[in-house]
């Protein structure tokens, strides 16, 4: 098996064989709990009007709107998992665009196909990979807004290599450093965007023991396994 690790928007471009679509801080943690909380299906958008007119013509589903990690006037929700803790998602759709993670989904169109991931499941898309057993990985990290490094996704990129070449990785230093690092927005009190209760939640490592896989024409995601 060839593992890849890729990043940001380009990367996702280049994305190739199972492809792997990380975004720690929020997106795919996000989506997560919301699957948890019981959310029948999450729709992926790049575009923010294609999400408006989408949630126009399906007033029912839930939008959830993200820009420079702000939620985007007019939008059900944010992208913070704290925002939603303890409200039942059941049966429920879910339009999802964010500044990455969704991007990355939309970008990566040589994928043979596509799951996502995050801190919070990603032993859970480790042992999906290793049941598979495809000849090539892409492990894309999308960084922060889609173009520049974010610590935390590169992390979890090499967690899930790591895991897939069973090597010892020490996650919860890694974790605990992020706290000052990376993560530092959760706990800055002048920050109103990033509610501190979010970084527990995003890097309760290993929380979740399901995978989310998005369908081959990259317009729906739901839960398996
Ligand atoms: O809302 C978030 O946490 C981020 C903000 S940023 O674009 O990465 O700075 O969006 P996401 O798409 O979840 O990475």
């Amino acid at each position: 098996m060839e593992i890849n690790i890729l990043e940001c928007i380009e990367g996702a471009k280049q994305a190739q064989g199972l492809t792997v679509i990380i975004d720690v801080f929020r997106a795919f943690s996000l989506e997560c709990y919301l699957f948890h909380q019981g959310a029948k299906r999450i729709i992926p958008i790049g575009n923010l009007n294609q999400a408006f007119a989408l949630k126009a013509e399906h007033p029912d589903w839930c939008l959830f709107g993200e820009r420079k990690g702000a939620k985007v006037d007019g939008c059900d929700f944010g992208n913070s998992p704290n925002e939603i803790a303890h409200l039942d998602f059941s049966n429920k759709t879910i339009i999802h665009t964010t500044s990455a993670g969704t991007q990355g989904i939309v970008n990566a169109k040589g994928a043979d196909e596509i799951v996502t991931a995050s801190l919070v499941n990603a032993k859970a898309v480790a042992r999906y990979i290793q049941q598979k057993n495809p000849d090539l990985v892409s492990i894309v990290a999308m960084g922060n807004q889609g173009v520049c490094r974010a610590d935390e996704d590169l992390l979890c990129a090499q967690y899930i290599k790591a895991l897939l070449e069973r090597k010892e990785f020490r996650i919860d230093q890694e974790v605990e450093a992020l706290k000052k690092g990376a993560g530092a927005k959760f706990f800055d009190p002048t920050n109103l965007i990033f509610p501190e209760a979010d970084f527990a939640l995003c890097t309760n490592v290993d929380h979740f023991d399901f995978v989310i896989q998005v369908t081959k024409n990259g317009n729906r995601a739901y839960r398996i396994q």
